[in-house]
């Protein structure tokens, strides 16, 4: 190993990483996967290894983006916890490589990574896949998700209301006075859910939360939790009425308990609505079935290291540093 890794924090990725950075990067990164061209993106579906004795799982993300050189892994445990527990439901760590030497360059807190690109990814697809005129807002589920996808969100459109929905109402109280605006903490699923024209799901659930009988036609629902081929956050009548958009087709198959238990089809990946390959039904009910990918921890931590390293004092070395000064060395000898 040349050097060792930089470690960044969990409160410098969260000063470093600004959503006005993320999303065109992770537009560009979508379209690009979508292509399923190795000589771009090279990102196989993540291996998870199950942590049954304690309803988890250990996720492994490498993802080579070949044209801009980064080289990344995300580690990531994700459990079903019981309501109320106080232990998190995601940890995880980003790892950027030099790609020409091997070495880790970086070693980075993942859990500001995972909420905020996971966000942004939905924003994306809201973009493209929501009804014209949206002016409700429903978040069911109010923990770490829940709060990016808020941020990203309120920042990016003009909602007239935003709903929130927990089953333990202290929860979704909590969130209401820890977001910077406006919520309408609601006593029901249903409630939260009635006449809204964007739906976020990003609950714990492991079964569905979220029924086609509530949803408005032609509302944009994007599911976020449920990322296991057994877990549920929504019913066979909405993934049956909906067309269903996926960031990997491939993934979705092969880990997502909503499109396998309910046998709806993939229509297509939002990387191909961005390429212009596969139309936006914006005029129809539409479920993104997000389950996460490699490339969104890649750019991501590629955009914290960058901004870390232009912040960073001088006399700091880092591997990439070291590995500079020896490259140096060797040729002065
Ligand atoms: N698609 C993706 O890329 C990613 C998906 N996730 C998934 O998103 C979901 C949310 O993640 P976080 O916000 O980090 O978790 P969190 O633990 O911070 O929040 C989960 C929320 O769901 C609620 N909840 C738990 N069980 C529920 C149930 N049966 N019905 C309704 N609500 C329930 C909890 O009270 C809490 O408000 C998890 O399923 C997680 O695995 C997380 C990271 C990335
Ligand atoms: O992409 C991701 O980091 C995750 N997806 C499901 C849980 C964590």
């Amino acid at each position: 190993m040349a050097g060792l890794p930089a470690l960044i924090s969990k409160g410098d990725v969260a000063r470093l990483l600004l959503y006005k950075h993320l999303l065109p990067k992770l537009e560009v990164a979508l379209g690009q996967f979508s292509k399923h061209n190795t000589s771009e993106i090279i990102q196989p579906v993540r291996t998870v290894v199950p942590i049954a004795k304690h309803n988890g799982f250990l996720g492994l993300m490498p993802a080579y983006i070949v044209h801009e050189d980064i080289l990344c892994t995300k580690m990531v445990a994700f459990y079903g916890r019981e309501q109320g527990s106080t232990l998190p439901s995601t940890e995880a760590t980003v790892l950027l490589f030099d790609p020409e030497r091997g070495c880790v360059l970086v070693v980075m807190d993942g859990e500001v990574i995972t909420a905020m690109r996971t966000a942004a990814v939905s924003a994306i697809s809201a973009k493209l896949l929501m009804p014209a005129k949206a002016e409700i807002l429903c978040i069911l589920g109010s923990g770490h998700q829940a709060i990016s996808h808020y941020d990203v969100f309120t920042q990016t459109f003009a909602f007239k209301q935003v709903r929130v929905w927990n089953p333990r109402k202290e929860s979704a109280e909590r969130f209401a006075r820890t977001v910077q605006g406006p919520v309408t903490v609601c006593s029901s699923a249903k409630e939260a859910v009635e006449g809204a024209d964007v739906i976020i799901t990003v609950t714990g659930a492991s079964q569905p939360v979220l029924f086609g009988d509530w949803v408005k036609p032609g509302a944009h629902v994007a599911a976020v939790g449920a990322c296991t081929p057994d877990w549920r956050e929504l019913d066979d009548v909405l993934m049956k009425q909906a067309v269903v958009y996926a960031d990997s087709r491939e993934g979705a198959l092969k880990e997502s308990g909503d499109i396998i238990l309910s046998g709806a089809k993939v229509f297509a990946e939002i990387g191909e609505v961005i390429n212009g390959t596969a139309p936006a039904h914006r005029e129809k009910t539409t479920v993104f079935k997000s389950l996460g990918m490699g490339i969104q921890d890649a750019v991501s931590a590629k955009l914290v290291y960058d901004q870390w390293k232009s912040q960073r004092p001088a006399h700091k070395s880092t591997a990439e540093e070291s590995h500079q000064m020896k490259t140096l060395d060797k040729s002065q000898l």
